[in-house]
Order: C-alpha cells, then structure tokens, then sequence
C-alpha cells in the first residue's frame, strides 16, 4: 500500500517574474485595441467590439503559468514504493506555449522521466509542472531547463530526462515559414547526464531512438 505524506509542505512563496504590478484589465485591453490598430483594422467596428475582452481572457489562460508555483505542485509525495527505484516515465505530455521572441504559439509534446530515491511525486504533478512553465513566455530551452530544475530541486532524485519536441509557429506561419520543422531539446540531469546507457533506455522507451 502506498503511504502519502498528508502534509503538503506549506505554501512556499512564489518566485517573482516580475515584481512590476500588472496593469488593469482596461489598460490590457487598451493595448489590444492599438495593435487592432497597428494591424489596420478599426477596433470599434462591430465584429471588433468584444475583441480586447476575449483577448485578455485568453491571455491569462494562455499565461496562467505565472500564477503557479512547481514546488508547491511537488510538495506532495509518496514515500512507501516498496523499493522501486526505476526510472518513472511520462510520454507525450502536450505541449501549449509561446516563444517569448514573437508571442507566437509552439505546440508540441513533453516526455519527462526520473530516478525516483526514496520518494514519488503524483504523476499528474509532473504534468502540472509542464503546464507551469509552458504557460510563460520563455524559449524551449529555458522551458526544458526549467522542468528539470523544478523536478530536481523538489525530490532529489538521483536523475531527470526531459525532452520536448515541438512545432513554432513563428517559424511556420510567418518568417521562415517551413511548417514541417520541429525542434527538440533534451536536458539530463544527474545519473541521466553522466550515464549515457541512461539517456538511450530512455530515448527507447520513449519512442524516440
Ligand atoms: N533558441 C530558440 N529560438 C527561438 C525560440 N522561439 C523562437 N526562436 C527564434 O528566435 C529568433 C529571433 O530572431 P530575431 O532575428 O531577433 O527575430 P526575427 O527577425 O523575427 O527572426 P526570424 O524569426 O528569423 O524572422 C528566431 O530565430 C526564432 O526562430 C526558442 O524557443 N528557442
Ligand atoms: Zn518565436
């Protein structure tokens, strides 16, 4: 029987991105109303009316990963595994972002994995934790980098393999404009990074050697 620690750690406090206050709701819709502007339409016309509204809906969909924190996510674990030490694999998380050079979207999946020591995390947590940093403006790298760290630094466990393979849409629907590239960054860390048996068994059973 798995035994669950029932005590999260208490909240811990969230890491600032920027420690600027948010503009109002209105000014957020005030921007959206100038780049209907900048792209040549009339922000009052009909069709356009509800537009600022939606939009800044969406964007805190789009960027609620600045209002979650990964350690919290992963304050919760299971420590009775009855000695299972291999690693735990998640496939084809999916993947909804924007690149922080273009607010465009990249959409993709992620595949993360650890060496659990003498503790487990909820797997649901893992895609959580995937959605926290994805929901932020970043590069892929950083994101990758990222989910790994939060991994690392919540259950120390003994290795993490992270890889994302992802599509950018300001590669396929505007600059160079190639709609079949996708981009894949892999990060490993502990045993991941200096067993490179590891790294393949991974990449193996996730389909991707
Ligand atoms: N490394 C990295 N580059 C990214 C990512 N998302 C977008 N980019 C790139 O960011 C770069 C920005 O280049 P700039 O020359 O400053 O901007 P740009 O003139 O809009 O570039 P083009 O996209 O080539 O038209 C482009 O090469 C994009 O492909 C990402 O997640 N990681
Ligand atoms: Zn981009």
């Amino acid at each position: 029987m798995l035994v669950m620690n029932t005590e999260p750690a208490s909240k811990p406090a969230l890491k600032a991105v920027n420690d600027a206050p948010r503009p109002s709701k209105e000014e957020a819709m005030e921007a959206v109303r100038t780049l209907i502007a900048w792209a040549g339409d009339n922000p009052d016309r009909e069709g356009l009316k509800d537009t600022p509204k939606r939009v800044v809906q969406a964007y805190r969909e789009w960027f609620r990963g600045y209002d979650m924190d990964p350690a919290e996510e992963l304050s919760r674990v299971f420590e009775d595994v009855s000695g299972y030490d291999d690693m735990v694999i998640l496939r084809e998380i999916d993947i909804e972002s924007h690149c922080e050079h273009h607010i465009a979207p990249f959409l993709g999946k992620a595949y993360v994995a650890y060496l659990p020591t003498e503790k487990v995390v909820g797997i649901s947590k893992l895609v959580k934790v995937v959605e926290v940093f994805s929901k932020r403006l970043q590069t892929q790298e950083t994101m990758t980098a990222q989910i790994a760290d939060a991994i690392d630094e919540a259950l120390k466990p003994r290795g993490t393999a992270i890889m994302v393979d992802a599509v950018h849409q300001c590669m396929t629907t505007r600059g160079v404009h190639h709609p079949d590239v996708s981009t894949i960054t892999t990060q490993f860390t502990g045993e991941f990074k200096t067993n490179p048996s590891l790294q393949d068994r991974f990449l193996k059973l996730i389909g991707k050697s």
